[in-house]
């Protein structure tokens, strides 16, 4: 494999990811490179290498690591309990759904929500992802639901809330097909943005909701007319998942709007919560959806991190951000050579840098490896797009997703077997959710996080996770050709894609300064150098008003459409000699050098989803 055994190869591999002109650098480069790296990294110098790569300083000393804990060992497995148990406590109808849907047996989270006495109270309820939450609370709301005499089935009982309008929908489809032997049908409806939201509404008004899946804008939208309201004044569950997503700071006002226009707490409907991450500042806010003295259950003990512990989890740290493209094709050619069946997501922090690397290795650029299907996946493309690409990916055995968090939380794609999270993600939370695309329902998965130096203090700052150094060189790895692929690939993306994937660098970094620990110049100076690594001659020129809105006015580095000799309006010629310096040949000695394998002749990776992204979607 790729990434294993980092330790004893650290230097020689992170000096073959470099790009050409890092590589044909003389001693004096690699100790600049140390200097500029270590400060970020490292309290104490970085040792003397001592190895046969004593003529390469070590640039991120190696020791750094070495208390990283291993991946925890896995659980005892408790014996798992058959749902035909479950028989005279849930529906009849339930339970053959449940065979027919192939789940025989409950997973530990299903087991303990269904082992409560009463399926009727509040509950906090935290498992790792992919284990089944979604079971685990309709199960017993559908029972109530079922079994609740004098409830009309043109009210709403059970209202779920989701962050995403993908995973309101996954969640509808599930519970479709556990209600589907119902007699009479229980409705589910969903309530999400970017769909037609007069036809949904008056399909709603005017049938038997009494499910409702929703996003918290469009249910805002609905919850505006009093016939919508009117709706809930039967409510008997409302659901949370994604709870600390839910309830966070970005939801909280829609949220609270919502919980204004319910039945008050006091009319006794349930409240449960339910996510793989709960951070201790969702306690406060609790008591809007649970009672004082709610159950909590959680399969995580308390020492243990939240992640999966058949995932294991690599950090690939490159010398540079200008190295991220070409490390990324390189490990991707190489899992494919690996495993030509490939399912990967490869998550971005923003949605314009998810479309641009759709484009760099999907239909536009193809630097794909060759046979394998590219798909995209952010905020910026229409519905029907997203909704195209969720379902194919869904579907595909075989494909690279590139993505924004849009579907880092909750979506299940079966069969992914590997998630690359190229930078930062949000927070921690939103680490574990990334990672827990693959690995799901007792499958195999890896996770691969890619950091530049100045982002390695997520690593330092974040020791409870069993994140290893990755190391040994894939004998399929040719640095050099990945570098010109990916050089080739950018000379063909339209310079309107770098514009928007910077501004948006510079937004996201902008808004991680906690984190980077970076001053406002030095930000700029990082977007700057990730202009470069886009192969911009110079930095994208910006709207003053967006530098405005973004602070950084006044911030050198920035070329300002208007200023700088750059004629307001006009965008900057920034692309015309992408990455001018280092450019070879491909390098046709390495094994993996075929054009078919590489992409070199021909877009490789067909692209899915190619509809055009819709403008400021978020
Ligand atoms: N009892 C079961 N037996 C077999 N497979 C199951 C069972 N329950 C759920 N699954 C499957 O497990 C997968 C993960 O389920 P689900 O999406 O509900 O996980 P989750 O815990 O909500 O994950 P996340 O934290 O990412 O939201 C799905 O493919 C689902 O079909």
């Amino acid at each position: 494999m790729f990434l294993r055994n980092l330790r004893t190869k650290a230097p020689l591999v992170r000096r073959a990811f470099g790009p050409a002109h890092h590589r044909l650098s003389s001693l004096a480069l690699e100790q600049d490179t140390a200097a500029r790296l270590s400060p970020a990294l490292a309290p104490a110098p970085a040792p003397a290498p001592t190895s046969i790569h004593t003529q390469i300083p070590a640039s991120i000393p190696i020791s750094v690591y070495t208390d990283i804990p291993d991946a925890p060992k896995p659980k005892k497995m408790e014996t798992p309990v058959a749902y035909s148990t479950m028989a005279g406590r849930l529906q009849p109808q339930l339970l053959k759904a449940l065979d027919q849907m192939e789940y025989k047996y409950m997973t530990p989270v299903q087991q303990k929500v269904l082992q409560l006495p009463n399926f009727t109270d509040d509950c906090l309820v935290q498992a790792k992802t992919g284990t089944g939450k979604t079971i685990a609370f309709l199960l017993p709301a559908l029972q109530t639901l079922l079994t609740t005499k004098g409830l009309p089935r043109s009210q709403v009982g059970l209202l779920v809330l989701a962050p995403t309008r993908e995973l309101a929908q996954q969640i509808a489809d599930e519970c479709n097909k556990l209600t589907s032997l119902c007699q009479p049908p229980l409705d589910c409806h969903i309530a999400v943005g970017g769909s037609n939201k007069k036809s949904a509404l008056s399909k709603f008004l005017t049938g038997k909701p009494t499910i409702l899946v929703a996003t918290p804008g469009r249910l805002i939208d609905y919850l505006s007319e009093a016939a919508t309201r009117a709706k809930f004044t039967d409510l008997r569950c409302l659901v949370l998942d994604e709870a600390d997503r839910m309830l966070d700071q970005g939801f909280m006002p829609a949220l609270v709007k919502i919980l204004q226009q319910m039945p008050p707490k006091s009319t006794g409907w349930q409240g449960m919560c339910f996510s793989a991450t709960l951070p201790p500042s969702i306690h406060k806010v609790l008591h809007l959806v649970l009672k004082p003295h709610h159950v909590r259950l959680s399969t995580i003990d308390k020492d243990e991190v939240p992640t999966v512990d058949a995932i294991p989890q690599s950090l690939l740290a490159v010398d540079a951000i200008e190295d991220v493209f070409p490390a990324l094709h390189s490990l991707l050619s190489c899992e494919k050579y690996d495993n030509p069946m490939l399912k990967a997501v490869i998550f971005s922090s923003t949605a314009r840098q998810a479309a641009l690397m759709y484009q760099i290795f999907g239909h536009t650029g193809g630097a794909a490896p060759g046979k394998i299907p590219v798909y995209q996946m952010h905020s910026r493309m229409s519905q029907t797009a997203r909704n195209r690409t969720v379902e194919e990916f869904k579907a595909t055995q075989t494909g690279l997703l590139f993505a924004s968090d849009v579907v880092g939380r909750g979506m299940d794609f079966p069969d992914v077997g590997l998630v690359v999270q190229i930078g930062l993600p949000s927070d921690t939370e939103q680490y574990v959710h990334r990672v827990g695309r693959t690995g799901r329902a007792g499958k195999l998965g890896r996770a691969v996080i890619v950091l530049t130096p100045e982002e390695l203090s997520f690593v330092r700052n974040n020791r409870q996770f069993p994140i290893k150094e990755t190391t040994t060189v894939h004998p399929r790895a040719s640095p050099t050709l990945s570098a010109n692929i990916i050089r080739q690939a950018l000379e063909k993306i339209p310079e309107q894609s770098k514009t928007q994937a910077y501004v948006a660098f510079l937004g996201f970094t902008k808004t991680l300064k906690k984190i980077h620990g970076l001053e406002p110049s030095a930000i700029v100076q990082l977007a700057n150098r990730f202009a470069a690594s886009m192969g911009c001659t110079e930095p994208p020129a910006l709207d003053s008003s967006v530098v405005g809105k973004m602070g950084l006015k006044g911030v050198p580095g920035l070329v300002i459409k208007g200023k700088n000799g750059v004629p307001a309006g006009v965008p900057s010629q920034n692309s015309r000699r992408p990455m001018p310096r280092g450019k070879k040949p491909f390098d046709d000695s390495t094994p993996s050098a075929s054009g078919a394998e590489n992409g070199q002749n021909k877009p490789t990776g067909e692209p899915r989803s190619h509809k055009r992204p819709r403008r400021d979607m978020r």
